[in-house]
């Protein structure tokens, strides 16, 4: 039978709303109505559990009220028919099921599945079970965890040895934004639906989905040709391939230059390591410039550097005429010496710079990067540094990390 699902991930990734906007259209359009689709969602989801975990018979599967249990039935239903022994667990009473979820728990009901609540989930011991599908919560999820779903992904994360395969979201994961609710199931493996969620691919939701497996339901080209994404996944096979190939009589001179600047006393091991990168991802030529107590420790084992010890900012002047691109800030520090190279350096023209570590430290003390507007400036900030940038917190950061990224951007 053919594999209903993929472990190579489509390339764009979309906002819930982009999901839920336009698969009813997309379908259509392919001439599925959407019970067809969630009729297809269980089955790519079973064939996963088939294949990957075929000796894991005792099912646990933990249901909300919308359309995420509507695919969580689907697989009950059958996971039932294939001779798996299943436990269906609603954390809402049935009754306020509506849609294609309702029509998918009454096929379940007709097969003679009973359905329990989650508060006896409570009082069971999880060992019971192999598997757990989590199809509590999926595109619709916001905010946190309703208390009595959080309990429950609270115990099952605490079973190490419990496999989890969340059903297109993990509950408590938002899928836009990668927020993560307290208490959010944490997957082994995630299976997501018609087109890659952006929510998925970032910050801490990647401790939470596991491994990313991707179910096209047949909608997904067409779902990509319609709508724009705004979010572009890479892959590190994508990105070598890049890099330009080199000429067979290609020398060092035609491959770039990268100036490195930063290594304050005592943090020489900073700027080293970003010298090394740049040499490792086929810069011709990687020149240092650090502080004169360092050169020797930088240049030790690693003779391709060219390194200078930097005592008065003006010498930076050839050094950067030289360069094709300039990184800041690894092991910079921020005391005078730190200080009067950053505003030198704010003050230079250079073609293309790149902002690290202590440099986005004074970036967040200086109302503007670079008086040259021709520049091309990337930024590398993890959360903490995101978070001064825009002179919020570290959660907010984590809170949204695409409309983050998206503020610094237009800063
Ligand atoms: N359309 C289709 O047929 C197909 C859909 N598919 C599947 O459907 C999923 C999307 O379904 P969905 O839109 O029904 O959302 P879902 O995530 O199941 O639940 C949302 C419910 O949760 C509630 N809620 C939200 N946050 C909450 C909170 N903090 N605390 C408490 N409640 C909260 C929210 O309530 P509300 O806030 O809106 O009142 C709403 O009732 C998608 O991920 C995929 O699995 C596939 O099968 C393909 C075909
Ligand atoms: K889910």
């Amino acid at each position: 039978m053919e594999s209903l699902y993929t472990t190579n991930l489509p390339q764009f990734a979309y906002t819930a709303e982009q999901v839920q906007n336009n698969e009813k259209q997309v379908a259509e359009q392919l001439g599925f109505d959407l019970s067809e689709v969630m009729q297809k969602a269980g089955a790519a989801v079973f064939q996963y559990i088939e294949h990957h975990y075929g000796n894991h018979r005792r099912l646990l599967i933990l249901l909300g009220k919308g359309n995420n249990a509507g695919d969580g039935y689907i697989v009950a239903y059958l996971a039932q028919q294939n001779g798996y022994q299943v436990t269906l667990v609603s954390f809402v009473d049935v009754k306020s099921l509506h849609g294609d979820a309702l029509g998918a728990y009454l096929q379940c009901q007709q097969a003679g599945l009973a359905v329990c609540q989650s508060n006896d989930l409570l009082l069971q011991e999880l060992s019971a079970f192999d598997l757990v599908v989590d199809a509590m919560f999926g595109t619709g999820f916001k905010g946190e965890l309703p208390e009595h779903f959080g309990q429950v992904c609270t115990l099952v994360n605490q079973h190490d040895n419990l496999p989890v395969i969340s059903i297109d979201v993990p509950s408590g994961v938002n899928a836009t934004s990668a927020a993560v609710a307290n208490n959010a199931i944490k997957a082994n493996v995630t299976i997501t639906f018609i087109a890659l969620k952006q929510g998925l691919l970032t910050g801490r939701a990647l401790e939470h989905v596991g491994k990313l497996v991707f179910a096209g339901l047949a909608l997904d080209e067409l779902f990509r040709d319609k709508i724009k994404s705004n979010v572009t996944r890479f892959e590190l096979s994508q990105l070598k391939k890049a890099l330009p190939n080199r000429a067979l009589a290609a020398y060092k001179n035609q491959l770039g230059h990268v100036l490195c600047i930063g290594g304050n006393k005592g943090m020489a091991g900073a700027i080293r390591l970003s010298a090394e990168a740049a040499l490792r991802s086929g810069a011709g030529l990687v020149s240092v410039a650090t502080h004169p107590d360092n050169c020797a420790a930088v240049l030790q084992g690693r003779y391709e550097l060219m390194v200078h010890g930097i005592d008065a900012e003006h010498q930076l002047l050839a050094l950067i005429n030289k360069a094709s691109v300039v990184v800041i800030g690894p092991g910079l520090g921020q005391d005078v010496w730190a200080q009067n190279i950053w505003q030198w350096m704010m003050n230079a023209q250079c073609l293309r710079l790149v902002i690290d570590a202590d440099g986005l430290n004074f970036l967040a003390k200086s109302d503007k990067c670079t008086t040259d507007n021709l520049t091309e400036r990337v930024l590398t900030p993890h959360a903490g540094e995101a978070a001064r940038l825009l002179g919020i917190s570290n959660r907010d950061v984590e809170q949204d990390r695409f409309d983050s990224a998206l503020q610094l951007s237009q800063r």
